[in-house]
């Protein structure tokens, strides 16, 4: 990996320690007590830059003051272990930018229940959330509900069917349950769904990975 965000693995995978690291300092801390609402108005924006349509003289100006901001921003980038962009559990989705906020409303060993919100910046075409980002969601909730029966997992395969058009801004439900286990193997299924109506249904395979694994 090159890059402004470096080459190396972390140390620990260096060290064999293993690819996900199971004991994240679990703090609700890290990038202080209004990080979440920073987060929020980083999805205003994209939301906004997605629907935007700048005039020249607008967009210069958006474009030096977000430069001075990925400034600021770069003189505090650390690694992904302790960025609170992704280990923020108290946070919409991790905190996690990218993905559409959501939070549970059940979670255990069998499966989850999260409610969340597609964004503008979701946009695929004709008001329907990507495809992609519908994936997005769907592979992190099966990942946690992997995570929280059997441990540190990946993905292995996912298979998506698209049953209706997925809203914009409208809370929907995404349920993800374990099928079956077969060692390494979990076998879960998901469905999203708005109201009655079911957006997609999804299954897909989580491996379980090895102490050392990446
Ligand atoms: C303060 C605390 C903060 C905490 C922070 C929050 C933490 C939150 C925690 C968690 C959140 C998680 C939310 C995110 C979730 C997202 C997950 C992803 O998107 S993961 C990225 C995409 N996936 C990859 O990049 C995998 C790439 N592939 C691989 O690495 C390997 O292929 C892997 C690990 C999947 C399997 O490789 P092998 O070498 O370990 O194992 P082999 O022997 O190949 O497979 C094991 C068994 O599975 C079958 N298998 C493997 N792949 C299969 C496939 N595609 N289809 C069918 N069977 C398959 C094999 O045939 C084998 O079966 P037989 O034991 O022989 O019966």
């Amino acid at each position: 990996m090159t890059g402004e965000f470096g080459g190396a693995l972390p140390a620990a995978v260096e060290e064999g320690v293993g690819g996900f690291r199971t004991t994240i300092e679990n703090t609700t801390e890290r990038g202080g007590v209004n990080y979440g609402e920073f987060i929020e108005e980083v999805r205003t924006f994209m939301d906004r830059a997605r629907a935007a349509c700048p005039t020249t003289e607008l967009n210069d100006d958006i474009l030096s003051r977000l430069r001075a901001i990925n400034d600021l921003l770069k003189g505090v980038t650390i690694d992904e272990w302790y960025a609170p962009s992704g280990t923020r559990t108290d946070l919409p989705a991790r905190g996690n930018i990218m993905l559409p906020p959501y939070t549970f409303l059940d979670q255990g060993a069998d499966g989850v229940v999260a409610t969340l919100r597609f964004r503008r910046f979701h946009l695929g075409g004709n008001s329907a959330v990507h495809g992609g980002y519908v994936g997005l969601a769907v592979d992190e909730v099966m990942g946690l509900a992997a995570g929280l029966a059997r441990g540190i997992t990946r993905t292995a395969y996912l298979t998506i069917n698209y049953r209706s058009v997925t809203p914009l801004d409208t809370d929907l439900e995404l349920k993800a349950w374990v099928d079956r286990t077969e060692g390494r193997k979990t076998f879960l299924r998901a469905t999203l769904s708005d109201g009655d109506r079911v957006c997609a249904d999804a299954e897909a395979l989580f491996i379980l990975l090895n102490p050392g694994q990446r």
